[in-house]
């Protein structure tokens, strides 16, 4: 094994008790524009779906819808037998366009913050950097790091989070190869766990049995 997929390796953690996403009915508009309509989903222990369609097709508005930011015209979304706004809280980490790093911030301080919040251990930031490969810039100002690092930066902050339900809002934009690499290993390992994991994306991201779904066409 070489040193670079050593470093890829995620340390298997327990599993995490059964969720299951449901969707139904679904009716879903921003302004005068409706983006879904009679929507229905459902996902299980494992399972991780892509979300695609052109530019203004909805992608980050359902996942809002999923994470409790906005509601919908209609329909429900379930967390097990729970409302998704209600469970949102400890079930969800959620990622937007936005990785929420000051300019000062540096990783360290970042996820310092983000493991106290989220009531997990400082012990497990360094391994979440080293899962992104980037425990080199531990103390590195986000001002000096560049719009990957920033976005690996922010995926160690979900990995640190240890919820269940992963909503993605392009993950992969800023990652090169080897950062596409880290997230997929992290995904798969996630899933493993019985993590579900909800990504929108206009590249392809090779995740095995990862379902599709297009925005523009629903
Ligand atoms: N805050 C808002 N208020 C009103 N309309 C909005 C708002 N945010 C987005 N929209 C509109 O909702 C539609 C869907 O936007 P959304 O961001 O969900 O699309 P998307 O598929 O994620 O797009 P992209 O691929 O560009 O990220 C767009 O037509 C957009 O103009």
């Amino acid at each position: 094994m070489t040193s670079a997929s050593l470093s890829r390796t995620v340390t298997p953690a327990p599993k995490f008790p059964d969720l299951r996403l449901s969707v139904s009915d679904l009716g879903l508009s921003r302004g005068d524009m409706v983006l879904a309509r009679d929507l229905g989903l459902a996902l299980g222990p494992g399972e991780a779906l892509l979300l695609t369609g052109r530019n203004g097709t909805g992608k980050t508005s359902l996942l809002r819808a999923l994470a409790g930011f906005i509601e919908p015209d209609t329909g429900a979304i379930r967390l097990n037998d729970e409302p998704a706004a209600l469970a949102a809280a400890d079930t969800i980490a959620w990622l937007g366009h936005a990785d929420g790093l000051k300019p000062g911030e540096t990783p360290r301080s970042a996820l310092r913050f983000w493991a106290d919040l989220y009531g997990q251990p400082r012990t497990a930031i360094m391994p979440a950097l080293r899962a992104l490969e980037i425990d080199h810039l531990i103390d590195r100002p986000a001002a000096r790091l560049s719009r990957g690092q920033q976005r690996r930066c922010g995926l160690a902050r979900i990995v640190l989070a240890h919820r269940p339900l992963w909503l993605l809002d392009e993950p992969a934009g800023p990652l090169d190869a080897e950062g596409r690499a880290c997230l997929a290993a992290l995904v798969a390992s996630h899933r493993a766990r019985g993590g579900l994991v909800i990504a929108a994306t206009h590249q392809p991201l090779d995740w095995p049995d990862a379902r599709s779904l297009d925005m523009g066409a629903i």
